[in-house]
């Protein structure tokens, strides 16, 4: 058996899971929560068996000794699990990264130098690089950016309309996140369509916390919705996606608000969150369906904003062989897909309400008829990150 160890750090929270290649499956999996503040809590499952705890960690590599406490008391073993490497969630691989790579402290100093493009996730994803290295010294890391897959934009997509010598010297143009999930699902995609990959025009919508659209051609990302940063593109959680930068430079005149609240009120004040109360889609449900007229416009601007970009992206494939919706709300919410799709038969897009509706967690949701086949397919992040680190570590 080979497996690889998977962490996903952010700022105060370190998820893992361990992931066996041969089958994919995940052996374990856990959280530590609000890492560094007065209480913790962790949260450690190992097949049926769930183990949670309340406690302080003060740090991430404090964070790992309590995983690694939690794989030798409650299992499996990691000894025993042939681990051939360890793999990272990096969100911001800048313009340098294409790929997978081993990490060594050349390439920690080249993520911590793109922190300035991901404030809120690179020094993140470096604290628990780091604390990983102290954790499993022996095994390689590798690093996975939300990037990389989508280093194969054309340049009319992943340039700005702004001041060349401005755009070049700050490193701004269009990063894309979500590449992962990206990748892997446009590849099922294929698969379940029976098409070769080269062939097939595939619209990812990864409809989770943080969602961005991808159009996929051939298995090359062509088009993406998140930006620079994971701001841009659709309503999310708590981010707004698309505004008029223009609103930036009027709230900052007419009500005062400085550099810090603007990133605060767009990323962590807004999307479903600022328009309803709650970042969590459902409880906007719950109260859309109670009518409360919030949270019904709230999930018709998010329709809206899903539906505009559905239609862009078919115009920048050409047309699309399948529309796959993948991570929360993508996978679960049956509502915001019939939304997303309402009224496009002149596209060649039918959804069939039964097969939208419930079904196996991967389903066509198309009818027989419709040209556009439509797709849940379930987003595996995890196991795409140990696929390509075994890959760089040649396993
Ligand atoms: N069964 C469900 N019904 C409705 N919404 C769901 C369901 N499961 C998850 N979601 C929503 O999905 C979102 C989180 O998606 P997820 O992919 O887990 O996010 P993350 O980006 O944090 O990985 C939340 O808005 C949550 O409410
Ligand atoms: C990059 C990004 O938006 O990630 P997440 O969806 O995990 O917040
Ligand atoms: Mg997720």
């Amino acid at each position: 058996m080979s497996s690889v160890f998977v962490v996903n750090a952010g700022s105060s929270s370190l998820k893992y899971q361990l992931v066996e290649l041969g089958s994919g499956a995940a052996l374990a999996s856990g959280i530590v929560e609000r890492i560094g503040e007065a209480r913790s809590s962790a949260r450690h499952v190992a097949g049926d068996v769930r183990t949670d705890a309340e406690l302080h960690v003060g740090d991430h590599e404090q964070a790992f000794r309590w995983v690694l406490a939690a794989f030798g008391e409650h299992g499996p073993s990691l000894e025993d699990a042939g681990l051939v490497a360890v793999g990272h969630r990096v969100v911001q691989g800048g313009a340098r990264f294409d790929g997978a790579v081993v990490v060594d402290d050349g390439i920690e100093a080249q993520i911590h130098d793109l922190a300035p493009l991901a404030p809120l996730h690179n020094p993140a994803n470096l604290l628990g690089i780091r604390a990983a290295r102290v954790a499993f010294p022996a095994l390689p890391h590798v690093a996975v950016f939300d990037t990389a897959f989508h280093r194969t934009l054309p340049r009319a997509a992943w340039r700005y309309a702004i001041d060349r010598s401005v755009a070049d010297e700050h490193r701004v143009r269009k990063y894309g996140f979500h590449g992962t999930s990206h990748q892997f699902v446009s590849r099922r995609v294929a698969e379940l369509l029976e098409r070769p990959l080269e062939d097939t025009r595939t619209i990812v919508l990864h409809l989770g916390n943080g969602a961005s659209a991808c159009a996929v051609d051939g298995g090359r990302s062509v088009e993406t919705s998140m930006g620079m940063t994971p701001l841009a593109g659709l309503v999310m959680g708590t981010r707004s996606g698309d505004v008029d930068p223009g609103v930036l430079t009027h709230l900052h005149r007419v009500a005062g608000l400085g550099v810090d609240e603007l990133d605060q009120l767009l990323n962590k004040r807004s999307g479903l969150l600022g328009l309803t109360g709650s970042g969590d889609m459902r409880d906007v449900q719950i109260a859309a369906a109670a009518g409360v007229d919030h949270a019904v416009e709230a999930l018709e601007v998010l329709a809206h904003r899903l539906r505009s970009t559905i239609g862009a992206y078919l115009a920048v494939l050409g047309g699309a062989h399948a529309i796959a919706f993948t991570a929360g709300v993508g996978e679960n919410v049956a509502q915001v897909r019939a939304a997303a799709l309402d009224g496009l038969d002149e596209l060649g897009i039918r959804l069939d309400p039964e097969r939208n509706a419930s079904g196996p967690s991967e389903r066509r949701i198309s009818t027989d008829d419709s040209r556009v086949q439509v797709w849940i397919v379930p987003t595996q992040e995890e196991l795409e990150i140990a696929t390509q680190a075994a890959a760089v570590v040649g396993v």
